[in-house]
């Protein structure tokens, strides 16, 4: 049972956004998709959510293509919270939570319903005012928490089989102590079975909270493992071009402290000269 890319690629305008890409999610974990800007870390998130399909390649679900599910049963087992969410009408909060059952097949009775609503915004730390504001004037990261919300409720499926949880920077707009409640969320999540993928740009959030991570770079998968095993000084110098210094964890593993951008401390004057024909001569003979 799991969520596959299965050599995967995608191209738009003669250019690969994703190449020979294999990667799986599987119920029972947090994987944390890291990467410069730019490395096709949404495109993979849509191809995973079935918003985009390959050029070549497959995704699985379950062993059987993402496309031959209709819309309803995919909405039973993957919930996604994007990284696009402007809405041009004037929703209130509450309206939007509830957006994510739609699905016929989440049905329930309307106290039911209700409940599940008024959880979903407990957890994501939301009270009465901003669940009845327009969702239009909240904040970023109250709107980003609604979302959240919006992907709790559609999760909430009593017979459910195993589901994924797709989230594209969910923390983009939250303070420190709510991109942490939300991790520990995700994290719970997983806990209590599902698949739950999180893209980040923190390094040292991916370290405290992946089981593991995935990190691209120009549409290709340059490490698939566990976080303390991958990210050190040596590999986000060279693919990040983020210069740290590793510390340890009083709970175990690192974290990484980050001093500044690679080029600024790197770009030296290099250790040659060039001569009259433009032939590198080593000045440090
Ligand atoms: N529909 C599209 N048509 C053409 N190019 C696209 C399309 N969607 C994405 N791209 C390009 O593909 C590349 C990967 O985009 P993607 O959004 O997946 O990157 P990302 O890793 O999520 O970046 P970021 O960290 O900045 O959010 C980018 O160069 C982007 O401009």
């Amino acid at each position: 049972m799991s969520l596959v890319l299965s050599d995967v690629s995608l191209s738009r305008g003669g250019r690969f956004l994703l190449s020979g890409v294999n990667i799986s999610l599987y119920p029972g974990e947090l994987l944390i998709v890291l990467g410069p800007n730019g490395a096709g870390k949404s495109t993979l998130l849509k191809l995973f959510s079935g918003e985009m399909s390959p050029d070549k390649g497959f995704v699985l679900l379950d062993g059987i293509p993402l496309s031959e599910y209709d819309s309803e049963d995919l909405a039973l087992r993957r919930s996604v919270l994007s990284q696009e969410s402007e809405i041009h009408f004037p929703f209130i909060a509450d309206e939007i939570v509830r957006m994510g059952r739609s699905c016929s097949k989440l049905r329930v009775p309307k106290p039911l319903e209700d409940q599940i609503t008024e959880d979903a915004f407990h957890a994501v730390h939301l009270g009465e005012r901003e669940r009845f504001q327009t969702y239009n004037k909240l904040s970023g990261g109250e709107k980003q928490r609604t979302q959240m919300a919006r992907v709790l409720v559609q999760d909430k499926e009593p017979t459910q089989r195993e589901s994924y949880v797709l989230l594209d920077e969910p923390g983009a707009s939250l303070d420190p102590n709510r991109i942490h409640s939300l991790l520990e969320k995700a994290k719970q999540l997983s806990k209590e079975g599902r698949g739950v993928l999180c893209i980040l740009h923190d390094l040292n959030l991916a370290l405290r909270y992946a089981d593991r991570i995935a990190v691209l770079k120009e549409g290709k998968i340059l490490a698939d493992g566990v976080p303390e095993n991958i990210l050190d000084e040596d590999f986000v110098l060279e693919h990040f071009r983020l210069r740290t210094k590793k510390v340890p964890f009083p709970e175990g593993g690192h974290y990484l402290i980050p001093l500044g951008p690679a080029e600024q401390h790197t770009k030296k004057e290099p250790p040659y000269t060039l001569d009259a024909k433009g032939v590198k001569e080593n000045v440090h003979r």
